[in-house]
Order: structure tokens, then sequence, then C-alpha cells
């Protein structure tokens, strides 16, 4: 069987004077090189988007972090200039990739920009500069370091036990890395929080019911995850997701082609 394929929307990125798709690296790699998979990056469009023509044909859902925040008008708030900035075609093209996703049971592992997505597109809401709130630690990206430093492991989140990702991970206390601004506010109901930081921000959860691997994390397992083991473990338990999903449904395709030879 030739590698399964997994989906990752695109962000709009704007350089050398014109507009681009773009999805980062470490993303590819980590599919690539950790889950053993195949990566298509899927345009980011604000209309005219047909999410199911795109997840017939592939196996799985990545998606992905991006220093651009989900519109707050999608979760019934004013999106104000200091919510920026915004990536209106990259919501507009996540959130129906996600509902689909969970409704056709294709599996989908979202991360950090993708656990917002995720929690909006099943109605909940995002707090934002969630620094600002008493009690609550500064998850935002280190400024003026290089990558490594950037992305480095250096917070711990507790896994609750008994939740899908401690089924992967462990429960317990796991290290890992924090580059975000906003963070789950109401979480949306069809979620069950997996996992907290020490100050109680959201930082894992799971689709209640969901018939396939649906996971969210607010850290990024795909910069680590060749080398550190609770990351490459997460792209490892998505790439078998992946596997068995395109499995079934070669065995349904084959079992189609047999009956019509009848
Ligand atoms: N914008 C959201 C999501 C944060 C996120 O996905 N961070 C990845 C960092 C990508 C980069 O800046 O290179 C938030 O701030 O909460």
């Amino acid at each position: 069987m030739s590698r399964p394929i997994i989906a990752i929307p695109a962000d709009i990125r704007e350089f050398d004077g014109a507009t681009w798709h773009a999805v980062q690296q470490q993303y590819v790699q980590a599919t690539v090189k950790a889950a053993g998979l195949m990566a298509l990056i899927v345009p980011a469009l604000e209309e005219e988007n047909d999410a199911d023509a795109i997840l017939d044909r592939v196996d799985g859902l990545l998606v992905s972090g991006s220093a651009s925040n989900v519109n707050p008008s999608l979760y019934g708030k004013e999106a104000l200039e200091s919510d920026g900035p915004f990536d209106p075609a990259r919501d507009a093209t996540s959130l129906p990739l996600i509902r689909r996703a969970i409704d056709r049971a294709i599996p989908m592992l979202a991360i950090c920009r993708g656990i917002q997505e995720l929690n909006v597109a099943l109605g909940g809401t995002l707090a934002s500069e969630i620094h600002e709130q008493p009690g609550i630690w500064d998850h935002r990206k280190p400024q003026d370091v290089d990558r490594d430093t950037m992305y480095s492991i250096r917070q711990s989140v507790f896994v609750k036990d008994g939740s899908c990702i401690a089924r992967v991970i462990g429960p317990g206390e796991v290290r890992v890395n924090s580059l975000h601004r906003q963070a789950i506010a109401d979480t949306a109901p069809r979620l069950q929080v997996e996992a907290l930081a020490e100050d109680g921000t959201i930082e894992a959860v799971s689709v209640i019911g969901a018939k396939a691997f649906a996971v969210g994390v607010q850290w990024h397992p795909e910069y680590w995850a060749e080398t550190d083991s609770p990351s490459r473990k997460l792209f490892v338990a998505f790439g078998d997701a992946v596997r068995d999903y395109a499995a079934s449904k070669e065995r349904l395709v084959a079992a189609s082609h047999q009956q019509k030879a009848v």
C-alpha cells in the first residue's frame, strides 16, 4: 500500500510581492518522517470551498499552527484590530474540513491554532491575550531568538488519566513547548478536556464519541517529532489511525469492485 495522504490547510501569506498558500516545513517534516505519511497542502479559499472534495481524496487531516488568529466573529464576538492578525481564507477552509472530518470519521490532529479552530468549529469560544489574565502565564513564543529556542520545550502540562492522549503518551506530567496568545475559553460541547497547564490553560482536547482519532493539542509536537518521545508518539498514533482508515477504505473499494464483478 502506498503511503496514505493527509490534508494540511494552508495559510495565506504575502511576501515577494505575491500572495502564497503556505504551510511551515515542520508540519510536513513531522508528517513524512514521524507519522510515515504523505502530505497534501490544501489552498486556503475564502469562497467556493468543497471540504468533501478534499476529504474524498485523503486519509487524514492535520490542522497546523499559525501566527494568525481565528476571527472572533466566528464565535460570536466582535473582531477588534487587536485580535489580529486574521486569515479569513484559512478560517473558511479549516473549519469546514474539521467538521466534515469528524462527521466522516477521518483521523484528525489539530495543533495550536488547530485546536482553537477545532473548538470554534464545534461551538466553543476563545480567549485572547491570556497572559493578561490574573494567574495565567505568558504562553507566547519567545521573541528575537532562533527557531529551536522559540519552540523549546519549557512548560509542563498534565494529561488526564483515561484520556485519549493518555493512551498515546501516558497520563500525568509531560513537558511541551508553548507559542500562543489565545486559548480555549468555553469548551465546545463535543470536546473533552484532556490536558491542562499548571495555570489551568486547556492544553489538549478530544472529540467525545469520535469514531476516529480526533485530538487537538495547544503545544507543537510537530517541531520535535523525530526526537522528543511524547511528540513522536502523538505523530505515530496519528499515522497509525490514518493507515487504519486508508486500509478500511481500500477494503470497501475492493469489496464494491468484487460485487460489481459478480
Ligand atoms: N495565533 C494563535 C495560535 C498560535 C499558533 O498556532 N502558534 C504557532 C506559532 C507560529 C509562528 O508564529 O511561527 C495564538 O496566538 O494563540
